[in-house]
């Protein structure tokens, strides 16, 4: 049987981030992968220079084409660019009865481009976040969510079950990779029960562009399987370091993460500690 992955997302045409890390990530893994472009960016390692969007007919027309034909096992959303774009999204969402979905609130890129309009996010937690399995927000994503900021909560855990509660009641995984330098970066998921900390090495390294998609896309490739929601992100976080440990320089800024890494590298830096 072949195990198949939909990723929802816009296109990088630096190859590091977006749809393109997402199908590397969903091959690497074993797992058939189709998509569904929002929107196609002009990107490189230094920056986005030009954003455009796809019409939402030819959306809709993209995801019913693999939907009534190959199928997916689970889906994974990255940028979805406005409220018109989310809102159709949700609709076929809901009207194909998609199970395992796991939404990355992508909004802005860590050079500082805008992915999302502003006036978008409401309607991306009220209409998408409810119908997810997993919503995945990093630090600055997280602060836009809530309102708040992340000095105005004691401990990474405590963000996570406030992202919770705000998420609708939605497992969330708050990536800490934006935190303050730390010999350690964890991750925090909040499943409603439990708390679950997933603690790796910090890499030296500037090329960590397409990190948060690869992670996204992994997870989603791992639920795809059938693995449960805690392991697969262990098993996506494992594939996820290595991938940052040897990314190669690409380009003169911030270089894309190595998605084939995990076929020479075994060894698992990363830690995971269940809080009860
Ligand atoms: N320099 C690094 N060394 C090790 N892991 C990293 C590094 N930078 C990011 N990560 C990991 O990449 C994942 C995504 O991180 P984050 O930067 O928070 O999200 P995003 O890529 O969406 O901005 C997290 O698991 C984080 O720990
Ligand atoms: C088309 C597109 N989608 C998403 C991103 C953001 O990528 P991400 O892995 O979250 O992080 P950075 O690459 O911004 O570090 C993107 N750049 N392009």
């Amino acid at each position: 049987m072949t195990i198949k992955a939909m990723t929802i997302a816009g296109s990088d045409s630096g190859g590091g981030a977006g749809i393109q890390a997402d199908l590397k990530t969903f091959q690497e893994l074993g797992v058939f992968g189709t998509s569904v472009i929002t929107a196609i960016t002009a990107q490189n390692t230094l920056g986005v220079t030009d954003v455009h969007p796809i019409p939402v007919l030819t959306i809709e027309e993209q995801f019913k084409a693999v939907i009534t034909d190959i199928g997916a096992d689970a889906v994974k959303t990255g940028m979805l660019y406005d409220k018109e774009r989310i809102e159709a999204i949700a609709d076929l969402v809901s009207r194909h009865q998609v199970t395992n979905l796991i939404v990355d609130p992508v909004m802005v890129t860590t050079t500082g481009s805008p992915l999302l309009k502003e006036d978008a996010q409401d309607t991306l937690i009220k209409k998408l976040f409810p119908l997810a399995i997993l919503v995945t927000p990093n630090i600055p994503e997280a602060e836009a969510i809530l309102s708040k900021k992340r000095e105005d909560f004691d401990k990474l855990e405590d963000m996570a079950k406030a992202l919770y509660h705000a998420c609708g009641g939605v497992p969330v995984l708050l990536k800490g990779g934006h935190e303050a330098r730390a010999e350690f970066m964890t991750d925090v998921l909040f499943t409603g029960q439990t708390s679950v900390l997933y603690t790796s090495p910090r890499i030296d390294t500037t090329h960590t562009h397409g990190t948060g998609c690869t992670y996204a896309a992994a997870i989603t490739a791992f639920i795809a399987q059938g693995v449960k929601l805690e392991s697969a992100i262990f098993k996506a976080k494992e594939f996820l370091h290595v991938a940052i440990e040897q990314a190669k320089p690409v380009g003169e800024g911030a270089g894309p993460v190595h998605h084939s890494a995990h076929r020479e590298s075994s060894i698992s830096d990363v830690n995971m500690e269940v809080l009860t």
